[in-house]
């Protein structure tokens, strides 16, 4: 049985879409980048903690298969998580402002004795973003709980002008790179008898 080792809400959508069934695991990881860890490791490095406490969790059923992802905006070397308030949202958008960043999500799928790893990198450009549009989407309120303070899904496309690479990868979960994972662990394409509600509308 697969499980989705993951609080985010877009995740679960995504997932959803590829038509299987999963449960989801709640955890709470510590997410910090140690001095000078590059960007894409650090990504790979949380993922991996994301399904390896998952599968933890699961200790119980041997047949488990957990998924671990994690996302993160990189610009001039930087990681910009999720920000912690307001205030660190403005200076995100800010540094994001008429530039290109990165968008890196990893994933790891993990069950006993056996890890698969995948990375998808994005690109991203802003247009010029005035004080006045920065102000108008803090108040939207879509950047809370997103990396890089803003959500592709939303209103944010209003100001992103190009996206070479995932959509899916940006908004958390990497849909190709999830299904190549799960047909390593054979389970992808779902069996007929998998139920498929199909996609719920984006938040
Ligand atoms: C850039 C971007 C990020 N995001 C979200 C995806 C992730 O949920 C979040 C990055 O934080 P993550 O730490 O990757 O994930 P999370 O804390 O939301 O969930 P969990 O660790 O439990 O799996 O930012 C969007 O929804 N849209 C976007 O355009």
């Amino acid at each position: 049985m697969l499980h989705l080792a993951s609080k985010s809400p877009r995740r679960r959508e995504l997932l959803r879409m590829l038509g299987l069934e999963f449960g989801v695991l709640d955890l709470d990881i510590p997410e910090l980048p140690a001095p000078a860890e590059p960007p894409e490791e650090y990504v790979r490095r949380v993922a991996r903690e994301k399904a390896g406490a998952g599968l933890l969790r699961m200790s119980g059923q041997p047949d488990a298969v957990v998924l671990g992802a994690d996302t993160e905006v990189v610009l001039d070397g930087r990681i910009y998580g999720k920000p912690v308030d307001a205030a660190d949202a403005a200076a995100m958008l800010r540094s994001l402002s008429g530039r290109t960043h990165a968008v890196i999500s990893a994933l790891s799928m993990v069950s006993a004795g056996r890890e698969l790893q995948a990375v998808s990198v994005s690109e991203v450009t802003f247009a010029a973003m005035s004080e006045d549009d920065i102000a108008v989407y803090l108040a939207t309120g879509e950047w809370d709980g997103k990396a890089g303070a803003y959500a592709i899904q939303g209103m944010a496309q209003s100001f992103i002008s190009h996206l070479s690479g995932s959509h899916s990868g940006v908004m958390g979960l990497p849909l190709h790179e999830t299904a190549s994972l799960l047909r390593g662990f054979g389970l992808f394409p779902a069996r007929a008898s998998a139920s498929h509600d199909g996609p719920e509308p984006m938040r």
